[in-house]
């Protein structure tokens, strides 16, 4: 897995060939190793360029190996090798250089880069640290601040910036390869000496303890409970404070501290599932590698509120020209300017964006390959807009809709081609988040649902394809979390209480303090439409009872009192004024809550927050297994990628479905058992017969639930 070949003028050339990204497997290593005795031993060799196969020098370790026994050379002992030998070694740069691909060029004492070459080391994204050296040479390369800066993001680095640190010697906008071949011609026969990183002092500042102390504070206020970016703190602290050996030696500890970790199992199937999910098939048999994606050249955003001009934002910056609709002057003109300002905010760095009109007039559409809807929220105006859409567009037109969770299908019968409607559920802000659920109706076509998919991968999101019902799968499987915590609070819990558990389990925010930035109104006028509150609820039926089931009108109350959360100054909890984003407790929620449970004869508890956690999250993914079994997910990776993308889940907890198995399916059943037993009206606590199924086939590995889902959906 690596080749050798002589090159005249004494040059060895080793190239790394494990394609796609010559990830260091076993067998890499031990092809490097090798060749590199024989340069080494061959007197006719003076310096050795090393390179990888298909315009890629190398992704870094190869993951997969992670979960089973670790065989082969060790990357350590091979990048030491590399770099104490006498001949020069010199790395061609192109496509990427991560990880131990980095830390192996940084083994080499020349590094040479493409132009358009992707440089970083993003173990920590994994778990992990730069276990191969990488937290010892590169603050000795570029120094301690800019290293740590490197190593606790994972974020890659442009050629142009490598050089700019000293990552790289010298770019090329060329032949990479025969640059460095040149260049180790030229070098060969020199002396090494500081080119052996290790050898080096690091730049330090000069309050390296309260440098240190001061980025690890940083780094745990990020990381809400993730443990790899302080390990790599300690790690690059110690290039700083020990001898090279010792420095590695505390390398390899520390590393060793993650390695097997649960985090690192939970990011690793992050990465893992990412790229799963792209590739999807749907129940009735479009498939990822069989159906072909429209090319997408124009496309028109209707309605140009928060959601719309995201939208027209994230077409526009992948070069895609967009018309923006608007049903009036007035609206047109906001719109126009809030779209203007997000642009030129954005503009710094960033390529050409395709060209942008605004109008009122449907008319222009007629060029238009696809079009997103975005207008408001509403069944009957959304119909309205798509006969309109149907009517305008020629037939082959794409219709989206950018509904958070009403029927695909009942738009898509408003067309003449029901085929070519499919949901593009965006997360807003629309050209920041990641997410995209692209829904298909039991009528969208298989180049429909890979159009859409296509589109969100160009405009830079993790697309997942999922099936047509109420709330999709994230807003699905969000309801009955968001019951729970109103629950809590009836039976003595405070928001700030529930909000807390969740926060130190990892959500960035917990669920009062999100409904409060969102705006309680949303909610509201979803459950007036449901008729679960407002005029359509039967006269005489309890406000606490809806449809047969326990129903908390808390939420409710707090809108009809004018507490719409941060934009009215105060929603569960009390802001400076309105617009402010401080939350503070506010004692005019306790004592609404205290009236609330005297008035309805509720004993109040302390409720511990270990309850929280279990009803909350246990709820979340109990309807996350019926998501399964009802086949609007595809598999659970699917749920997991759109919770930590879309709604926060901390990814290091891998997603709602790999914590259930990291807690383990028979603890989660038997929890979701004991709740359903104590509060029988909540039929969202009553155990799925999917879970059932799981664990009666002894907790198989979350990577083995598709069989058992298969069979279930089989039987029901
Ligand atoms: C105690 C012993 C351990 C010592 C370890 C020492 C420390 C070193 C640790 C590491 O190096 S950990 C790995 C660090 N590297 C990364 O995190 C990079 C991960 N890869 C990527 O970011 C991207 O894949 C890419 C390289 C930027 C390429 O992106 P692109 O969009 O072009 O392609 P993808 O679809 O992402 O990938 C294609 C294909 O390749 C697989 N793959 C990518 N990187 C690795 C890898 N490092 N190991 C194994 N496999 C890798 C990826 O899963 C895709 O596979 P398929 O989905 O097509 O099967």
């Amino acid at each position: 897995m690596a080749r050798y070949v002589r090159i005249p003028g004494s040059i060895a050339l080793i190239t790394l060939a494990n394609p796609p990204v010559n990830a260091l497997s076993a067998a890499v290593r031990r092809g490097i190793t090798e060749t590199l005795s024989r340069a080494i031993a061959d007197p006719e060799v003076k310096a050795v360029v090393l390179c990888g196969e298909n315009g890629n020098f190398c992704g870094g370790a190869d993951i997969k190996e992670f979960a089973g026994p670790m065989s082969g050379p060790g990357l350590v002992p091979m990048i030491d090798a590399i770099e104490a030998g006498e001949k020069p070694v010199v790395a061609a740069i192109e496509g990427v250089a991560l990880g131990g691909g980095l830390e192996l060029a940084l083994g080499c004492h020349y590094r040479i880069a493409h132009c358009k070459a992707r440089v970083g080391l993003p173990e920590v994204t994994l778990g992990l640290l730069p276990a191969a050296g990488g937290t010892q040479r590169l603050p000795r390369l570029i120094g301690l601040s800019a290293a740590l800066d490197l190593i606790t993001t994972g974020r890659h680095v442009s050629a142009q910036e490598a050089l700019q640190l000293g990552i790289v010697d010298r770019l090329t906008e060329g032949d990479t390869l025969g640059v460095a071949v040149e260049f180790a011609q030229s070098i060969a026969g020199q002396p090494l000496g500081s080119r052996r990183l290790s050898t080096r002092t690091p730049a330090c500042p000069a309050d390296l303890d309260s440098f240190l102390q001061g980025a690890l504070v940083q780094v745990r206020r990020r990381a809400r409970g993730a443990m790899a970016p302080e390990a790599c703190v300690r790690a690059v602290g110690a290039a700083a404070t020990l001898p090279y050996s010792q420095g590695m030696q505390r390398e390899q500890e520390l590393m060793a501290s993650l390695f097997r970790s649960a985090q690192a199992r939970a990011l690793q199937y992050c990465f893992f599932s990412q790229r799963l999910v792209g590739r999807w098939s749907t129940p009735s048999g479009a498939r990822w590698d069989s159906a072909e994606p429209r090319p997408i050249r124009r496309a028109a955003v209707i309605g140009l509120g928060t959601m719309g001009r995201g939208i027209a934002v994230s077409l526009l910056q992948a070069g895609i020209a967009v018309v923006a609709v608007e049903t009036d002057e007035q609206q047109l003109e906001a719109g126009r300017r809030a779209v203007t300002a997000l642009l030129e905010r954005r503009a710094q760095g960033r390529g050409s964006e395709g060209p942008l009109r605004f109008t009122t007039d449907l008319q222009q559409l007629r060029q238009v390959e696809l079009v997103i809807e975005a207008v408001f929220e509403d069944l009957a105006v959304k119909k309205q807009v798509f006969r309109q859409l149907s009517a305008v567009c020629p037939a082959d037109t794409l219709l989206c809709t950018n509904t958070s969770g009403l029927d695909v299908e009942q738009l898509a019968a408003c067309t003449r081609s029901p085929e070519l409607v499919v949901g593009t559920h965006f997360f807003g802000p629309a050209h920041v988040m990641k997410l995209l659920e692209v829904v298909y109706g039991p009528r969208s076509s298989p180049v429909a649902v890979a159009t859409a998919m296509h589109l969100g991968k160009r405009l830079g999101k993790v697309s997942v394809a999922v099936g047509n019902c109420p709330g999709f799968v994230g807003n699905r499987m969000l309801k009955p979390y968001l019951e729970q915590a109103h629950f809590l609070l009836e039976e003595g819990a405070a928001p700030e209480q529930v909000d807390q558990a969740l926060e130190e389990f990892g959500f960035a925010m917990g669920v009062f303090r999100v409904a409060d930035l969102s705006g309680l109104d949303v909610g509201w006028r979803v459950r007036k439409e449901a008729g679960l509150t407002g005029p359509g609820v039967a006269p005489g039926e309890s406000p606490r009872r809806r449809q047969g089931r326990r129903y908390s009108p808390l939420p409710d109350l707090l809108c009809e009192q004018g507490r719409l959360g941060q934009k009215t100054g105060r929603g569960w909890y009390l802001y400076e004024g309105p617009g402010a984003r401080e939350a503070r407790p506010d004692p005019w929620t306790h004592s609404f809550l205290q009236q609330y449970r005297q008035q309805h004869g509720l004993q109040p508890r302390a409720v511990p927050q270990q309850e929280v956690l279990e009803r909350c999250l246990y709820a979340l993914i109990n309807e996350g297994f019926r998501v399964l079994e009802d086949g609007i997910a595809t598999g659970p990776e699917d749920i997991d990628i759109i919770y930590v993308f879309g709604y926060g889940w901390p990814r290091h907890r891998g997603g709602p479905m790999f914590h259930a198995g990291a807690v383990g399916l028979a603890t989660v059943l038997d929890r979701l058992e004991h709740y359903h037993h104590a509060h029988p009206d909540i039929p969202n606590l009553q155990p799925s017969a999917l879970l059932r199924r799981l664990v009666a086939s002894g907790n198989p590995p979350i990577q083995k639930w598709r069989e058992v889902i298969r069979r279930v959906r089989s039987q029901l």
